[in-house]
């Protein structure tokens, strides 16, 4: 299906014309209102339309972001996962034993501190501990409020002349300014702070000398170039992560037998929760991966039509010849939705991925674009943050379901408000990347025998590998 979503723009939803549109054969550039994901007219990796700047800006960073890196880097991140675990069946005021259920938690609350906690050490090797203290936590919701900003203004450029955004979008100013305001003062102490081996981070790349672009060295430049990656890297490597995570969650605090099978399958495959990384007994886990394959697809955290520009000569996209100059995208929102590749595609049914994952690991499906399913996008411009996105989710999930046994809030307004024989919806409200609301959900340590969290009492359990659903 082909739908005008203005005169200029096209948009489609099959997996024809997003290969047509986005694959490295493909010379489609970005549309130039992807300028507004950056604070200065240097660009950043998400927002340069310049190919070769791409290409330059991807080799620079790609390092950082490699299966390599992510696993040297893995202290780093399992550390405010086990902080994240610490902090849900915590005692309130009023205390709470270790067989009662928490207060209810908002999951996307605590998946984005985490996350933010992740991406701030790892770009300026420093930890906000948003987890643990209110100090920074204004900052999830001011990009919130940027984010409705830059969606607007991606749609609609025109605002951007004569600055008539911070009039009309006047509610995001505030936000916007304090954002970049922060991010500047943090860039400005990384670019004049001196190397610390021990703590690499991205931007330590940023400021080697064979990274920089000929002709600016300045450290003028250098503080422009790390102010603008931040803006996009602490948004996509936060929110998008986080929301993927609060969806998993939605669902299964939803569907009670899942959570029991998929919860099984953890306990059966490992004796500490310490144990839980990236590997090989990790891959294993079909029924958690299928669980997190299926939220990517029904809530992909990019969901929004890609734009990109179609070149001067023209192209034919799915069969369709569309002239040079006009903006063209595929919603993998729409196309993860669409009939033609998914059974009952606005349904949560992680079984659909069993039969897959025989074949391949979750990963790589996740990684590379199949009919019907590209989280990550595709080609040259795909995600660069991918590997990292999929090590901390699939590992913060898993901890949580090896250590708590999970509950949805009681009288969840979504069920209440549900009619009969219709399925609970996530809150999910799409601006460039979905940002999750809620769910609410209630913890206790898992009941089913002794704790086995890390560093406590032996588990005389021998690992009996997971049990797949089939
Ligand atoms: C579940 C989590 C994530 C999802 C589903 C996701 C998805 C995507 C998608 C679909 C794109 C293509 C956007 C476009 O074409 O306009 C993209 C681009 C990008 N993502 Fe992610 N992302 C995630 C997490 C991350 C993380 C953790 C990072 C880094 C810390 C990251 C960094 C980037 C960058 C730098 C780009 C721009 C690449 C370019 O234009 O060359 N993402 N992401």
């Amino acid at each position: 299906m082909t739908a005008f979503a203005k005169p200029d723009f096209v948009s489609f939803d099959t997996f024809d014309a997003f290969c047509d549109i986005y694959a490295a054969r493909s010379n489609f550039q970005k549309v130039p209102s992807y300028v507004v994901l950056s604070p200065s007219r240097r660009g950043n990796a998400v927002s340069t339309q310049d190919k070769h700047v791409s290409q330059f800006k991807r080799r620079s960073e790609a390092p950082f972001f490699s299966d390599k890196n992510i696993k040297d880097l893995e202290e780093r991140y399992l550390s405010k996962i086990s902080k994240f675990t610490s902090m849900l069946p915590a005692s309130e005021a009023g205390g709470e034993s270790g067989s009662a259920w928490s207060k209810k938690r908002d999951m996307s609350d605590y998946t984005t501190w985490m996350t933010l906690d992740v991406i701030t050490d790892l770009l300026y090797g420093e930890t906000l501990d948003l987890l643990r203290s209110d100090k920074y936590r204004w900052i999830p919701n001011a990009f919130r409020m940027v984010q409705w900003r830059n969606l607007i203004c991606m749609n609609y450029p025109t605002l951007l002349k004569g600055k008539m955004d911070r009039i009309l979008l006047w509610p995001a100013r505030k936000e916007l300014c304090q954002l970049q305001n922060w991010t500047y003062g943090k860039s400005r102490d990384e670019a004049y702070r001196g190397e610390d081996e021990t703590k690499p981070n991205l931007f330590s790349v940023m400021k080697s000398a064979e990274a920089r672009r000929a002709g600016d060295s300045s450290v003028d430049g250098i503080v422009k170039d790390i102010w603008s990656e931040s803006m996009f890297l602490l948004a996509a490597g936060s929110e998008s992560t986080a929301t993927t995570m609060s969806v998993t969650y939605f669902y299964l605090a939803h569907a009670p037998e899942l959570l029991k099978r998929v919860t099984a399958e953890v306990r059966s495959a490992f004796i500490d929760a310490e144990e839980i990384r990236s590997g090989a007994i990790f891959d294993s886990l079909h029924i958690l991966q299928a669980c997190i394959l299926e939220t990517l697809r029904i809530a992909p955290a990019a969901p929004n039509t890609l734009p990109r520009v179609v070149p001067a000569e023209g192209a034919h996209i799915a069969g369709h010849y569309i002239p040079g100059g006009t903006t063209v995208g595929t919603s993998l929102y729409a196309m993860q939705h669409n009939a033609m590749y998914w059974d009952r595609p606005d349904s949560f049914v992680p079984e659909r991925w069993l039969a897959r994952l025989k074949e391949e690991t979750a990963k790589e499906i996740a990684a590379t674009a199949s009919p019907g399913f590209a989280p990550f996008g595709m080609g040259p411009r795909n995600c660069l943050g991918w590997r990292l996105a999929w090590a901390e989710m699939t590992v913060a999930l898993a901890r949580v379901l090896f250590l708590f046994d999970m509950r949805l809030e009681s009288d969840a307004p979504c069920c209440a408000k549900r009619g009969g024989g219709e399925e609970c919806e996530p809150d999910f409200p799409g601006y460039i990347t979905m940002a999750a609301k809620g769910p609410y959900v209630e913890f206790r340590r898992r009941q089913d025998e002794a704790v086995v969290a890390s560093g406590e009492c032996g588990n005389p359990r021998r690992r009996s590998g997971p049990s797949v659903a089939t």
